[in-house]
């Protein structure tokens, strides 16, 4: 409809089974550009890598020729790396065509982390798009994620998650309203998009 389509995915171990059958949809993945909901500051060859992640199990098949913008680069900080990742998302259309979302249990979902050292501000919805670094106990490396702002109105907004123990997690974040005791519920509760729940057992 546009001409061209945006979809950031989340990384972890939930989306793996998505990325094999994405990865073999006949579309003009020429004409759209997949990123990353958020990254760990670690290069692509580093095993918790999340465009390693992607690049492994979405960007083959029909997906290979999809245009992909990673999150990381090799800057002297994880600051700097992160305002660089912020340039090169200005480049695309705003909003994200699809964000896919997943959630840890402790009710993290993105770099939105309990106890991150940025979470106030990356729930922020006054300030702009943007990647931000995030750091905290639950986030093993130092994390580049895109911020709330960014990912809240995407024309599709999905939250994917498996399994009892998410499901009751999500019971959980469903009953309260609490955003620094379970980020999640920010995307629950204020989002501008509908968020769809995909769980499966
Ligand atoms: O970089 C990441 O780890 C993800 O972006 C993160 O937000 C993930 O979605 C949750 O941690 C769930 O991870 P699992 O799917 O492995 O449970």
């Amino acid at each position: 409809a546009r001409g061209e389509a945006s979809i950031a995915v989340s990384g972890g171990s939930t989306p793996k089974a998505f990325f094999e059958a994405l990865s073999r949809e006949a579309i003009d993945w020429e004409k759209v550009t997949v990123t990353l909901v958020d990254e760990r500051f670690v290069p692509a060859d580093n095993p918790r890598s999340n465009h390693l992640l992607v690049a492994t199990h979405l960007l083959k098949n029909a997906a290979a020729n999809a245009r992909f913008l990673p999150l990381f680069s090799p800057a002297a900080s994880a600051e700097e790396a992160a305002e660089r990742a912020t340039e090169a998302a200005a480049v695309l259309a705003q909003p994200f065509d699809i964000v896919v979302l997943g959630m840890g249990n402790d009710g993290h979902t993105a770099s939105f982390f309990p106890g991150g050292n940025h979470l106030a501000e990356a729930l922020d919805l006054s300030l702009p798009r943007r990647v931000m670094t995030m750091e905290a106990e639950g986030a093993g490396e130092t994390r580049l994620t895109f911020s709330f702002s960014s990912l809240q109105d995407a024309r599709l907004l999905v939250l994917h998650i498996e399994g009892a123990e998410k499901k009751a997690v999500l019971q959980k974040a469903l009953a309260g309203t609490d955003e620094a005791e379970m980020p999640v519920r920010a995307v629950l509760n204020r989002a501008a998009s509908p968020v769809e729940i995909y769980w499966a057992p």
